[in-house]
């Protein structure tokens, strides 16, 4: 057993593998009996967060569960604003809140604080890798600068990022400033992941949906292009996935130009255009979280649109974004099976 039977790892080096891999984005979480017991004993959700051994614990549960081809790290991406003293906070029903930042604010930004604070992130991936089963693939992660800044400009989710798009044209030259902060920052936080026993990490652009075809170039493309580039200076090796939600066509020559190994696919990408994103770089995705819910044959069936269409090809099972607090669990163990071909 070794490294070379992580099979994300194959498809990331451009291999088709039949079934494919499978993971799930949010894989741990709300929808898990188990998350939700750990959760109560654990304090506040970034207690959770900074918890080694708690963190280890919820990155388990849904790889011993299902067996899946991938665990991936227990945090979340807003941990850079909060090493930044950003004052982060989740509230149950709420979501995340932060102090939103202002340009004078941006300028004074002082990263020195960041590393000691992130340590237990780290401490989190080096127990993983030593207690994860050998053939399982680690992934780490962090959020794109657009979309890690989309919440600190706003101070708290928002459904059209309307705040950061302003500020984006108000304050042009902070704006920049803030995401090449943040993207010096998550590639040194990416390194530091990868140093710990990652073996690829993904890049989660979760925002970049709402934006136009310069912006989306200007704030998702080169700053997730800077984090990639400064990964490879240190780490030529590095195994990247980009992952930009909603952002439909312009994910053509998205993985050139970020540099990333490999493409996330949310829902809404059409099969037939995903099919072509394949013969330049594998993809990942494309399921809808919703179907989780539906279960039965409208989840099969939508599996086998996805295995038959982009299953000739380097792909990477998954849901084209994060499985929500209703899914079912049955529903995910019968998705793992169908994507297996265990199933009649
Ligand atoms: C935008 C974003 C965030 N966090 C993340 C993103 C990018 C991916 C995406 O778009 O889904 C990424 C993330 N968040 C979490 C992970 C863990 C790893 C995994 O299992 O995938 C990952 C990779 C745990 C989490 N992060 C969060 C939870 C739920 C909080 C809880 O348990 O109380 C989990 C399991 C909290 C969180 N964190 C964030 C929000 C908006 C929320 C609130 C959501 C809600 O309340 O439904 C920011």
């Amino acid at each position: 057993m070794s490294v070379e039977n992580r099979k994300i790892l194959k498809v990331l080096q451009g291999e088709t593998l039949s079934p494919p891999p499978i993971w799930l984005m949010r894989q741990a979480g709300r929808y898990l009996p188990e998350y939700r017991e750990t959760r109560k004993v654990a304090g506040s959700f970034l207690d959770l967060c900074y918890s080694p051994e708690l963190a280890t614990e919820v990155t388990l549960q849904p790889i011993r569960r299902y067996g899946f081809d991938a665990a991936i790290l227990f945090s979340d991406i807003l941990v850079i604003p909060d090493a930044l003293k950003r004052n982060v906070t989740f509230s149950e029903g709420v979501g995340p809140e932060m102090t939103p930042i202002t340009a004078d604010e941006i300028y004074a930004l002082s990263i020195n604080s960041v590393f000691p604070h992130l340590n237990p992130v780290l401490d989190t991936v080096e127990k993983l890798r030593a207690t994860l089963p050998h053939n399982t693939t680690l992934l780490g992660f962090c959020g794109a600068p657009w979309t890690v800044a989309t919440y600190m400009i706003a101070g708290h989710g928002t459904p059209d990022q309307a705040p950061a798009r302003l500020f984006a044209y108000r304050e042009r030259q902070a704006f920049l400033r803030l995401l090449d902060i943040l993207a010096d920052l998550s590639a040194e936080y990416l390194m530091g992941q990868l140093e710990a026993g990652a073996d690829a990490v993904q890049i989660f652009d979760s925002w970049a949906g709402v934006l136009g075809e310069d912006e989306f170039a200007d704030f998702c493309v080169a700053p997730v292009k800077r984090i990639v580039d400064t990964v490879r200076a240190r780490r030529p090796d590095a195994k990247i996935i980009a992952f930009a939600k909603g952002a439909g066509i312009l994910l053509k020559d998205y993985a050139r130009k970020t540099g990333a190994d490999a493409i996330g696919l949310d829902w809404s990408v059409p099969l037939s255009f995903a099919a072509d994103l394949q013969k330049e770089s594998p993809v990942q995705g494309n399921l809808d979280p919703m179907l989780m819910i539906a279960s039965g044959q409208p989840m099969k069936d939508g599996a086998s649109r996805i295995l038959d269409r982009l299953g000739n090809g380097p792909l990477i099972f998954n849901l084209g974004h994060g499985i929500t607090p209703q899914a079912l669990p049955e529903t995910v163990s019968e998705l793992v099976r169908h994507v297996r071909g265990e199933t009649a």
